[in-house]
């Protein structure tokens, strides 16, 4: 996957040709036949998981895999961790690798937690002397309490998770390989979690399997897209993702929502709840402007382009164009699109993304919009979408939008632009987190003690 081939030593995973097959028997009295009769005859069907994959990785580079259920991406990663024998190809790593495939693989059932860190530890090249001087730490980060005394098979699924990954966190390895679907236990663990690869991201090397495209997009330099066993894609990790997300929107339903018979009455709820405290923070330095750039009309996008879009601005509600929004201000999103040709049952939606890609909110038409709204060829239409922008930390964001037409179950998307606005937000923005919603009441007080 790297552009210009880097030095032997500066490549920590180089994999090349690997595949995997397995056996498939039918009825389990084929797999006994199949022992008996040896190469003679074929009683089962061979299924490749994996094949023809190949690509290198940098030292200090995280490459995320992504890929639907099935693609392969465990498949690959068992055999980069050496826990899986390829069928074909190879692989090598440099360095000492530590993984989290599998929870509680490297743990035996029977032992405590204790003596689990002392030979998961050990598997993974520790000395019985570093062990003793760390198991302090790793007990103290797994944060098991009194089970670390106690077999491994009375702990939670969370326990396992939480004492898997102290080990990792301190075996000092050069190449972490994760599977994200085993950040399981609690939120505040699972903080933890990331916090750490993050910071480990910056020195090492990591693989990373997600189905969080927010999680690659703001973790991994590179990606890798599975697709039944095969690379489909590899690249520069927002690129990656873009294709993977817009794959998956032209297969599923994408912006389409639910729909709803009848448009209700727009002046319904529309009663606006500001911020308590917004006159305060517009008069302060914590004013959160946003700069809004012009639509971009050269940017093509994907689709069938039954429809295209030919503006997208951010107004005021009374029609006026906005170049910098104040969040918390009232603000239209107005896409105005034409029909190339007869189009039945349309939605449009947005999303709107970080630069990573992360996806912040979005919506779409679905519900507001009558059963069956069609467009003849040439058709103006427009997409309006009212909201109070919410605070943003300081940076830049995109809108990505959609014209798709169908039902809820079956759809085509007629065009998508990733980044049909940008926006970069400036000033203290008081909001933590990826944005910042009106806070209705804010208020710190003294209680009453009890009489
Ligand atoms: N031991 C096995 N025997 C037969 N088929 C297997 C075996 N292990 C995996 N497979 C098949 O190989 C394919 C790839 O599996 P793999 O677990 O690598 O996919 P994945 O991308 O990690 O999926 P998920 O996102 O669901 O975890 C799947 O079709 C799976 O059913």
């Amino acid at each position: 996957m790297a552009p210009v081939s880097p030095a032997a030593d500066e490549v920590a995973i180089e994999v090349h040709g690997l595949g995997k097959s397995y056996q498939l028997y039918e009825k389990p009295v084929h797999r006994m036949l199949q022992s008996l009769v040896g190469h003679r005859h074929r009683f089962y069907r061979e299924f490749w998981a994996l094949r023809e994959v190949g690509f290198q990785v940098r030292r200090g580079e995280t490459v995320g895999i992504v890929g639907r259920n099935g693609a392969g991406k465990s498949t690959l990663l068992q055999m980069i961790a050496g826990t899986l024998k390829p069928t074909e190809g190879t692989v090598a790593v440099r360095g000492r690798v530590a993984a989290l495939l599998e929870l509680g693989s490297g743990f035996n059932p029977e032992f405590t937690g204790r003596q689990n860190v002392y030979l998961n530890a050990s598997i993974l090249g520790l000395s019985r002397a570093e062990i003793d001087a760390r198991i302090g730490d790793i007990l103290a980060y797994a944060d098991i309490g009194e089970f670390v005394d106690q077999p491994v098979r009375n702990y939670s699924t969370g326990m396992v998770m939480r004492l898997a990954f102290a080990v990792i966190v301190h075996v000092d390895a050069d190449v972490l390989i994760i599977d994200e679907a085993l950040a399981v236990g609690d939120a505040f663990f699972m903080q933890k979690c990331m916090r750490y690869l993050r910071e480990f991201c910056k020195r090492g090397t990591m693989l990373f399997v997600s189905h969080d495209g927010g999680a690659v997009t703001s973790l991994c330099d590179r990606a890798v897209w599975l697709e039944h066993g095969k690379v489909q894609r590899a690249g520069d990790a927002r690129t990656v993702m873009e294709s993977y997300l817009q794959a998956a929107l032209i297969e599923r339903q994408g912006i389409v929502g639910g729909r709803a018979p009848k448009a209700p009455s727009p002046t319904s709820n529309s009663a606006r709840r500001v911020d308590a405290r917004q006159e305060l923070i517009d008069r302060s330095i914590l004013r959160n402007d946003i700069h809004v750039f012009p639509f971009n009309p050269s940017e093509e996008g994907f689709g069938e382009y039954r429809a295209r879009v030919t503006h997208v601005q951010l107004c005021k509600p009374d029609g006026q164009p906005v170049s910098i929004a104040v969040a918390g201000e009232c603000v239209d999103l107005e896409i105005e699109m034409c029909a190339q040709a007869y189009m039945h049952s349309v939605i449009v939606g947005f999303y709107v993304k970080d630069k990573f890609g992360q996806l912040l909110f979005g919506d779409n038409t679905a519900l507001t919009t009558e059963e069956g709204f069609s467009v003849r060829a040439d058709q103006r239409f427009r997409a309006r979408f009212r909201f109070d922008m919410p605070r943003l930390c300081p940076g830049e964001y995109f809108i990505a939008i959609g014209v798709a037409e169908g039902s809820q179950e079956q759809h085509v998307i007629q065009q998508w632009l990733h980044e049909a606005l940008r926006f970069s937000a400036v000033g203290g923005a008081i909001a933590s987190g990826l944005v910042g919603i009106p806070m209705l009441d804010v208020r710190l007080e003294l209680t009453l003690h009890d009489q």
